[in-house]
């Protein structure tokens, strides 16, 4: 079984899918860091964003992978863990860049079709584009100012500086970020995450 939970920057989905893939006792697969370890990588590198072959080049020689454990993802390029640096306000401001390249969504698809189910992904585009099989399918939105908001406990900008980056950030990936037809778009806005959480097992007859 996959489910699919894709949505906006910072709607919440990788906090979501962790709780849903715990409760359902499975891991999930958090799509983005791995364009965020191609961005990271090409960053330390020094190439160009751009630059497709100098980006698929690095990830030949670094060759990340994603550790999709129910708790959180981890990435790693050898024996160096790179989850860490994934979350820097510049690898957010680099990796829309990086996910626009079609050779960089190869690799990255190619990855995430390699690992055995049952298990949760999020994303951009893990209903539209990767699973289009999933057995299940939810796209979480919320407005750009409460998505700044609760950013802004785990950043050291303030909100309105990360309100104009989610901004930014929404603008450049909406070409791969349309929710798949069928799926259950929730707003959790005025949701907690328990509440989100609890939406989508419900969905699937699994609430309490
Ligand atoms: N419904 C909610 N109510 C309150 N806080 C929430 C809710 N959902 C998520 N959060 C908080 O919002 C922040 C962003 O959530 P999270 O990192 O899971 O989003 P994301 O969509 O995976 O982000 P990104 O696109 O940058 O990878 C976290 O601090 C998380 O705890
Ligand atoms: N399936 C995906 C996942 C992610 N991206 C892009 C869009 C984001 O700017 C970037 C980082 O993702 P996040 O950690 O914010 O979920 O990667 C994408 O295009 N497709």
């Amino acid at each position: 079984m996959i489910v699919t939970i894709d949505g906006v920057a910072a709607s919440g989905k990788s906090s979501v899918s962790s709780g849903v893939a715990r409760a359902l006792g499975i891991p999930y697969v958090s799509s983005g860091l791995l364009y965020r370890a191609a961005t990271l990588l090409g960053l330390e590198a020094g190439v160009d964003l751009h630059d497709a072959q100098a980006l698929l080049a690095l990830l030949d020689t670094h060759a990340p992978r994603l550790e999709p454990l129910a708790e959180g993802n981890r990435v790693w390029a050898g024996e160096r863990e790179l989850t860490d640096a994934l979350h820097s306000s510049r690898v957010d401001a680099g990796v829309s860049v990086v996910a626009v390249l079609p050779e960089l969504r190869a690799w990255v698809d190619a990855q995430l079709r390699t690992l055995p189910e049952p298990f949760v992904a999020e994303g951009r585009d893990m209903g539209t584009n990767v699973f289009p099989q999933a057995g299940a399918k939810f796209y979480l939105t919320a407005s750009p100012r409460i998505r700044a908001e609760r950013r802004a406990r785990e950043r050291p900008e303030d909100i309105p500086a990360i309100e104009a980056a989610l901004i930014r950030r929404d603008a450049k990936d909406k070409v791969q970020s349309a929710p798949a037809p069928d799926a259950t778009v929730i707003d959790t806005g005025p949701l907690t995450l328990e509440g989100v959480i609890g939406v989508i097992l419900e969905g699937l007859g699994k609430g309490s």
